[in-house]
């Protein structure tokens, strides 16, 4: 089972990558999804947010106040690594079993996980190739003020809150280009679905 690892800073087009290479076959595992299921309302993570956050981090429906916490953390470094410390591990022990999940289900399976913090909290395990999802910082921050509708503060604290670019270029295998057309994007991922199928038989 090719264990691939798929990263990029935030508004990078990973979600565009992973889609296409579900299409294709691949059992994809989103990281963010994961820390939404693992902050999920009654969890210990949840719990212990509360505790370092405050009680009004929590809504009345039970569920984690996602703005209200994002708020808070993004732009304050110690707060963001004290929030890091708490999800983080979870996060980890929850991608590991999912692995095994779909390795248990089909041992022939290329599992790709779909992870916005890899250089930060992830990037000694045991991938088989890391892909770079690389578009300009400045072209991340347009997309998040025009078609995601963050304002423009609120889109710069995200993208400084992650590594700079250079330092995910480093350790990429594959660096797939996304500061172009979409249909740029999906050919390189087409090429590398065919890169990965060539290994798996060969
Ligand atoms: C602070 C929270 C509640 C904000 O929730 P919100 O719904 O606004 O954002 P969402 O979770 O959808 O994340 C969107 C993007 O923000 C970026 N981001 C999220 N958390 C972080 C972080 N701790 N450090 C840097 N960037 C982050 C990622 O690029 C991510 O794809 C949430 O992001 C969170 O709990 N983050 C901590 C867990 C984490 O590190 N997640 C990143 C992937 S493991
Ligand atoms: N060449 C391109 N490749 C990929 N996405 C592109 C491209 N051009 C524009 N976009 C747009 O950029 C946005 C990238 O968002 P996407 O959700 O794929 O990023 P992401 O890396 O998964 O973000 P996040 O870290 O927030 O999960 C999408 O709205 C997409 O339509």
């Amino acid at each position: 089972m090719p264990l691939i690892a798929l990263t990029g800073g935030i508004a990078s087009g990973k979600s565009t990558i992973a889609a296409r290479l579900a299409e294709h076959g691949a059992v994809v595992i989103d990281a963010d999804r994961i820390v939404r299921d693992v902050q999920a309302p009654g969890s210990p993570v949840l719990a212990r947010l509360a505790t370092e956050f405050g009680a009004e981090m929590i809504q009345p429906d039970g569920a984690l106040d996602r703005a209200r916490l994002g708020a808070r953390v993004f732009g304050d470094a110690e707060a963001l690594g004290r929030l890091n410390a708490i999800v983080h591990p979870a996060v980890k022990q929850e991608s590991q079993r999912r692995f095994a999940a779909a390795l248990a289900a089909d041992p022939a399976a290329v599992v790709v996980y779909d992870v916005p913090l890899l250089v930060e909290a992830r990037v000694d395990d045991p991938w088989d190739l890391i892909v770079v999802a690389d578009a300009p910082a400045a072209v991340r921050e347009e997309r998040l003020v025009h078609d995601r509708g963050l304002d423009r503060a609120e889109a710069q604290k995200r993208i400084a809150s992650q590594v700079p670019d250079d330092r995910r270029r480093e350790i990429a295998d594959v660096l797939i280009d996304t500061d172009g057309s979409l249909e740029d994007t999906l050919r390189q991922t087409d090429a590398l679905w065919a890169r990965l199928r060539t290994a798996a038989s060969a």
